[in-house]
């Protein structure tokens, strides 16, 4: 059976990692992107016959929204002719409410998710919200589209989005800055900077897969490292001082989810 006509608006970071995944699967996809600075690797795919880049807009089955929340509003308008009584709107902007969604493009069903970008290796998680009217049936294919970007989780209530978007969306960028901070501190101490990139990555890498494979939790995780007296407990000292990382991490989040909010708000 033919797979769902997919509709993808916006193919930049996160849009392109979708649609690397429904391309890497079975079957010959039938995707439509819409972009007017598609990269050179949605420009490949179009001339390789893998996608239909910027065609005339017409109801598909599923209609992926992957602009920018600010865009939104100024092109939602642009995006009906896409959209039929069956179609299937999933968005993945971030600050985007289901409300939003359906008022100003006239239909409920639409399901909101938000990605992370280590589903461009197929790691990465991917949690859903959706409107009332949204079928088991939808909830299905929606499932199936986001797969090829690892973990699907949902749907969860909407009102935890803004949290959910603080933590697994913009997360992956607090480990990063940890591994820089980690690199940087140990060339701070005389490590040759390929030597210190390159432990702190793999020691981010290791400390993650240990975590996700044990039953244990993290902080018993970081117990088991932590000698009595020991060097780990002379850092963990400072890291978790008062204004340390755990209070640190509090603000992040919080001031994550609030810009979420935030930007929902401006879409109003
Ligand atoms: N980058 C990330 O880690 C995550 C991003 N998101 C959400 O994904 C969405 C896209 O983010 P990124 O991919 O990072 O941004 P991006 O800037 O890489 O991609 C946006 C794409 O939209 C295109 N675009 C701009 N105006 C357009 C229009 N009128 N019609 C069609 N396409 C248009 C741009 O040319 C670009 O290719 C945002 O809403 C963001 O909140 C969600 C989860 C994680
Ligand atoms: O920074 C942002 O607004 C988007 C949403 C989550 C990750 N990137």
């Amino acid at each position: 059976m033919a797979g769902p006509s997919i509709a993808l608006i916006g193919a930049g970071r996160m849009g392109a990692a979708l649609a690397s995944g429904w391309l890497a699967g079975r079957g010959k996809p039938d995707i439509r992107i819409q972009d007017p600075k598609p990269s050179e690797t949605v420009t490949e795919w179009a001339g390789a016959g893998k996608v239909s880049l910027n065609p005339e807009p017409e109801p598909v089955d599923v209609l992926v929204i992957a602009v920018k929340p600010q865009v939104f509003p100024k092109m939602a308008e642009s995006l009906k002719p896409w959209i039929g009584p069956q179609t299937l709107v999933l968005s993945i902007m971030a600050g985007t409410r289901l409300k939003q969604l359906t008022e100003r493009l006239g239909t409920g069903h639409v399901i909101r998710v938000m990605p992370n970008t280590p589903g461009a290796i197929g790691k990465g998680v991917s949690v859903m919200a959706k409107s009332d009217i949204v079928m088991a049936k939808q909830l299905e294919i929606a499932g199936k589209l986001l797969k090829p970007l690892g973990e699907v989780i949902g749907p969860v209530d909407e009102k935890h989005m803004s949290v959910v978007t603080g933590l697994s969306g913009s997360g992956p960028a607090y480990v990063f800055l940890m591994a820089e901070a980690m690199a940087d501190a140990a060339m701070a101490e005389g490590l040759p900077a390929e030597l210190a990139e390159q432990l702190a990555a793999l020691t981010i890498e290791g400390a993650a897969a240990l975590m996700v494979q044990s039953d244990e939790a993290p902080s018993a995780l970081r117990k088991a490292v932590t000698s009595p007296g020991g060097t780990t407990q002379a850092a963990l000292d400072i890291l978790m001082d008062e204004g340390g990382m755990p209070i640190l991490m509090r603000k992040a989040i919080r001031a994550a989810a609030n810009r979420d909010r935030e930007l929902s708000r401006d879409t109003d």
